[in-house]
């Protein structure tokens, strides 16, 4: 289909018009978050649930001042793109946002999105972008799952993409299966339960892929009676490994907010990535795709291009899957985390896989990477793996510093990694290869792996 050109406006202030609130227009790419974009005299329209191609009839729900959001009212002409999307609730759900693209084209937007991001916000446009690197398994992938409660309707599952009631979901296609089949158990025990009922907010699943191990974490209002406690275990023992549960005092967006109490089965699942088997508690960060993860970690290994001699830090190191999985490489590895369970977890990972290289700190990066400056330690990598929130600034500085000659810097969010390299860019980094990867099929999360290398002034090498 023939490209629309986008419609240019030059007026003067007093000249500009408010857009009508309903119009027609086509779609021309897909930006952060999915959502299709468009222009309607010259500003840029997000409409979710569109696909580069579509010629829509749109409505303007919210404008601001440059752009506006809109929902599709007709599909005038679809793009050829366009597939029946497999969930029933694809239209409703806010899980997925991009069932109706085949999953190659999924992948080659998610490739034209990191450049695009790259170029805009990174004013970066020669880092050489390679094709995202797609998951076996578009679909099934999910090894965790967070499912809200509602007490009226009996909904397990997620929020409504409208963000106003709880979607009942009982077979989520990018699910694991054997995460579908235990949250099925506990939807019908809390329907015969009332007591439940009123305490329960969110259950928490997550599946050792490899180890076929399963770990429920029921999160309540108040604590469990113990014959709630054995009735939900009975229900589900057949399929899962362990049961926890998390009492949740405050009203916070966080899923946890304290510690949590171990009630039946075993109290941790493991998961095997690479020639490691992690442990997995309720509280620690795992990728949600067992097979990308793998391959994520290889890559990261790969780009490290370790000596036996080196130095590594591993910022932002979770339950230290990467620092375990780069110790065997280098002289040892510094692992630095804001999560004292997570680090805690990592510890215990280290002891239990022999490994004595690894040294775990608990904090901010930004802050200990100052100490690390103050003590004069020298690194020769750094491996950062942030929040989608990207690195706070004086963490990059810290580490130009420190002149870590080299940095892996994996993101789940190309915005704020486009972002953060522009800053390493201004700190003397230069961005070698940026690598697209597939975490997160049929939704509009990305994952990349950045390599950069430190320009060291003349005369200094
Ligand atoms: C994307 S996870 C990375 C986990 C780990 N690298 C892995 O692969 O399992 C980001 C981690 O950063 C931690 N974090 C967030 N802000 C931080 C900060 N300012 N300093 C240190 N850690 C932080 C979070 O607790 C979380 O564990």
């Amino acid at each position: 289909m023939a490209r629309r050109r986008r419609r240019k406006i030059h007026k003067t202030a007093d000249q500009v018009q408010p857009p009508p609130v309903q119009t027609t227009m086509t779609i021309e790419r897909l930006a952060h978050g999915g959502h299709g974009v468009g222009y309607v005299d010259g500003m840029a329209v997000f409409v979710p649930r569109t696909a580069p191609g579509d010629h829509i009839e749109v409505r303007l729900v919210d404008q601001r001042r440059r752009y506006a959001f809109g929902d599709i009212v007709r599909l005038i002409e679809a793009s050829p793109w366009r597939v029946p999307p497999p969930c029933p609730l694809f239209e409703r759900c806010g899980g997925c946002h991009l069932q109706h693209l085949p999953y190659t084209r999924q992948l080659d937007l998610k490739t034209t999105q990191v450049r695009d991001n790259l170029e805009r916000i990174g004013k970066l446009p020669d880092v050489p972008v390679s094709p995202a690197l797609g998951s076996p398994v578009p679909f099934a992938y999910r090894n965790k799952v967070v499912y809200h409660y509602d007490p009226t309707s009996g909904a397990l599952g997620m929020v409504e993409r409208s963000g106003q009631r709880i979607l009942d979901i009982p077979n989520c296609l990018i699910t694991d299966p054997r995460a579908n089949a235990v949250l099925e158990r506990i939807r019908t025990f809390a329907a015969a339960q009332p007591a439940l009922q009123q305490t329960l907010k969110h259950v928490q699943v997550q599946v050792g892929q490899r180890t076929g191990e399963i770990l429920v974490t029921v999160i309540v209002a108040a604590p469990l009676t113990a014959p709630i406690q054995r009735g939900l275990w009975n229900g589900m023992s057949d399929l899962a490994t362990g049961l926890w549960m998390h009492v949740k005092t405050q009203d916070s967006p966080a899923v946890f907010n304290g510690p949590s109490t171990a009630i039946a089965g075993s109290t941790a699942i493991h998961e095997r990535i690479g020639e490691h088997r992690f442990r997995v508690e309720p509280q620690a960060f795992m990728q949600v795709n067992s097979v990308q993860m793998e391959r994520l970690y290889a890559r990261t290994r790969e780009r490290a291009q370790l000596q036996s001699r080196d130095v590594v830090l591993d910022l932002y190191s979770g339950g230290g899957a990467i620092a375990l999985s780069l110790a065997p490489y280098c002289a040892s590895v510094y692992a630095v985390e804001l999560n004292r369970q997570a680090s805690l977890v990592g510890m215990e990972q280290a002891r239990l896989l022999g490994i004595e290289n690894c040294h775990f700190r608990t904090g901010t990066v930004e802050r200990i990477l100052f100490r690390y400056l103050a003590e004069g330690l020298r690194a020769d990598l750094a491996v950062l793996d942030p929040p989608r929130a990207g690195c706070q600034p004086e963490a990059l500085t810290a580490l130009a510093k420190l002149r870590v000659p080299r940095i892996v810097y994996i993101s789940c969010s190309p915005p704020t990694l486009a972002r953060d390299l522009r800053l390493l860019h201004e700190l003397g980094y230069h961005t070698l290869s940026v690598e697209p990867l597939d975490m997160f099929p049929q939704t509009y999360h990305i994952e990349c792996i950045a390599t950069l290398v430190l320009h060291e002034p003349e005369g200094n090498t």
